[in-house]
């Protein structure tokens, strides 16, 4: 991973030399933490001892019991779809992968109606084993199994804690069982057994991407000058205290699409707390020049951009053509017109003064992959030591949680009561 601070320096709002320098000191210090918090295994800085504490031959012994399914449905949200979600959606396999992370009823029905469901591995995955959305949707997909005649004891996996609903559901019923790691928030998790088992299902090189996490985790230093991690976390961080409240994240290739999702939650589940924060954008290049770039560059001075892209892609010739002013297409590549519009959106930012880095990786690869995936991790965590916040606990999402509960009979939660106390204000249309 390569990370290229020069057009967030004098920008709006920007940074200096100096800037960086003097925050440097203050990385040095909260990489010994960091450093500290990883050797003593302690809660959430054990995340970024995974790409060493990961064992890949637990993740194979449990999915090769699956002989090359047709596609794996995973059934888990946020962190315990996420990670996997990326790696699934980046690299290319013929064992199709699907993730259920919601419970809109459509979608649901509409996957689930044309799943090869005999040839499906389902893979569910819940750090607690009590999330609602997770366990509902594993009830439909078991009973959708049972009516069609397929055992779903032989087409089950399961990743989640040492106790729990999940935990006593595969002891009740023999299934493989992956352990979750102890001391590691959801989103944290890409490494490990929450985001391979997909990825080792599909085939994939899952100690490739650790091996791109080591890579990553070898990198970790006291400078920001020499970990790319910590110059994405400490310039990011220097940009939200001067109101650089939005990271718009916008990767510059398909595969990494689900990247900026992922990061999403990395981002503001670790970083919004106490009032402080910055809020993760996603976007996409090319695509969204035609739409969400026209606030980057002419809205509020209060945000940054992500660049992000492989150096080395796949090429697709342009046809030579005739078409009245585009001729100059002819002969070069889609490759080549997606990094011209990179290097031009980043130029464009730069010369309206919006604050703008650049994160290249090699290639869109398993060993990329996990070093992108744990260097945006490292740069979470020095972000979050650098703005003294809780960056591995995320309790503001509990209250919402207590109320769909209550409304639903699971329990006597005063959050449920303030939903019947909504002020209404209401313009019916006809
Ligand atoms: O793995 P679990 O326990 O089902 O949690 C799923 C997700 O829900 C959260 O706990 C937030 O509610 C995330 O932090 C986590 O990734």
């Amino acid at each position: 991973m390569h990370v290229d601070l020069g057009n967030a320096l004098d920008t709006t709002p920007g940074l200096t030399a100096e800037t960086l320098e003097r925050l440097d000191d203050r990385v040095a210090d909260a990489h010994d933490r960091i450093a500290a918090g990883m050797a003593d295994d302690e809660f959430g800085y054990a995340a970024l001892t995974l790409p060493e504490t990961a064992d890949p031959d637990a993740i194979r012994e449990a999915t090769d019991r699956f002989d090359r399914p047709e596609a794996v449905l995973t059934v888990g949200i946020g962190g315990s779809a996420l990670g996997a979600a990326t790696l699934a959606n980046a690299l290319e396999s013929d064992v199709d992968a699907y993730f259920l992370d919601n419970v809109d009823p459509d979608a649901v029905r509409s996957l689930l109606d044309d799943l090869p469901l005999a040839e499906t591995v389902v893979n569910v995955v819940s750090k607690s084993g009590t999330t609602a959305e997770t366990l509902a949707n594993f009830l439909v997909v078991r009973e959708t199994m049972e009516r069609a005649g397929v055992d779903w004891t032989e087409r089950t996996l399961v990743t989640t804690g040492e106790a729990g609903n999940l935990r006593a559901l595969a002891d009740a019923h023999d299934l493989p069982a992956l352990d979750v790691p102890d001391g590691v928030p959801g989103r944290f998790s890409a490494l490990s057994t929450v985001g391979l088992a997909v990825p080792a299902l599909q085939g994939h090189d899952i100690e490739a991407v650790l091996a791109g996490g080591r890579d990553g985790m070898a990198d970790l230093s006291g400078s920001l000058f020499e970990t790319p991690a910590y110059a994405y976390g400490a310039a990011t961080y220097a940009l939200a205290e001067r109101g650089a409240l939005t990271n718009a994240v916008m990767p510059y290739a398909e595969s990494l699409e689900t990247f900026a999702e992922w990061f999403a939650q990395l981002w503001a589940e670790s970083l919004g707390k106490d009032g402080l924060g910055q809020t993760p954008a996603r976007a996409l290049g090319a695509t969204d020049q035609h739409s969400q770039l026209q606030l980057y560059r002419a809205g509020p001075p209060d945000k940054l951009v992500s660049l992000i892209r492989p150096t080395e892609r796949a090429e697709t010739a342009i046809p030579e053509t005739d078409l009245d002013g585009l001729a100059y297409l002819g002969g070069s590549s889609l490759g080549d017109l997606l990094d011209a519009e990179f290097e031009a959106t980043e130029a464009s930012l730069a010369a309206a003064d919006v604050p703008n880095l650049r994160v290249e990786i090699d290639r869109v690869d398993e060993r990329s992959l996990g070093e992108l995936l744990y260097g945006m991790e490292a740069a979470c965590v020095l972000y979050g030591e650098l703005a003294s916040v809780s960056t591995f606990t995320q309790p503001a999402v509990e209250w919402g949680k207590k109320a769909a509960r209550g409304l639903l009979g699971g329990g006597d939660f005063p959050e449920a009561d303030a939903v019947a106390d909504k002020r209404e204000l209401r313009i019916d249309g006809s």
